[in-house]
């Protein structure tokens, strides 16, 4: 299937399991791959059968700065649920890294694939 794509979506939030990291803001990078048929778009050039990727990226800003998160693997997945349950996205995979969290490493992270397409 077709995807719509996001690429290094920084969401700056309370994100970690230390007590210090509770205390601080830090900068998540997320990578989205989302099944979607984009030819109905592409067909009619209305924005009304697109998923909107400006839309998806303020609410998922939203989610993720609301409360405070231990893991990252607890973003991914509010993340997929997120998107297949308010946008009916069918299948995404979603790569959340933590630059700075390893000084020794560019970045570390997860990445999980949920759904069906
Ligand atoms: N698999 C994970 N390992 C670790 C996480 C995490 O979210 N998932 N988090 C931390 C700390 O918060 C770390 O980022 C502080 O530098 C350690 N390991």
């Amino acid at each position: 299937m077709d995807r719509v794509l996001i690429r290094q979506l920084k969401i700056e939030t309370v994100i970690g399991i230390y007590e210090w990291e509770k205390k601080i803001h830090q900068n998540l990078l997320i990578d989205l791959d989302m099944a979607w048929d984009n030819k109905p778009a592409a067909d009619t050039d209305d924005y009304q059968y697109a998923l909107c990727y400006e839309t998806v990226s303020n609410r998922l800003i939203a989610l993720i700065t609301e409360k405070p998160i231990e893991l990252i693997e607890t973003v991914a997945e509010m993340i997929a649920s997120c998107l297949m349950d308010e946008f009916n996205v069918p299948w995404v995979k979603v790569t959340v890294m933590k630059p700075g969290a390893v000084p020794t490493a560019a970045a570390v992270g997860v990445e999980i694939e949920r759904g069906y397409c």
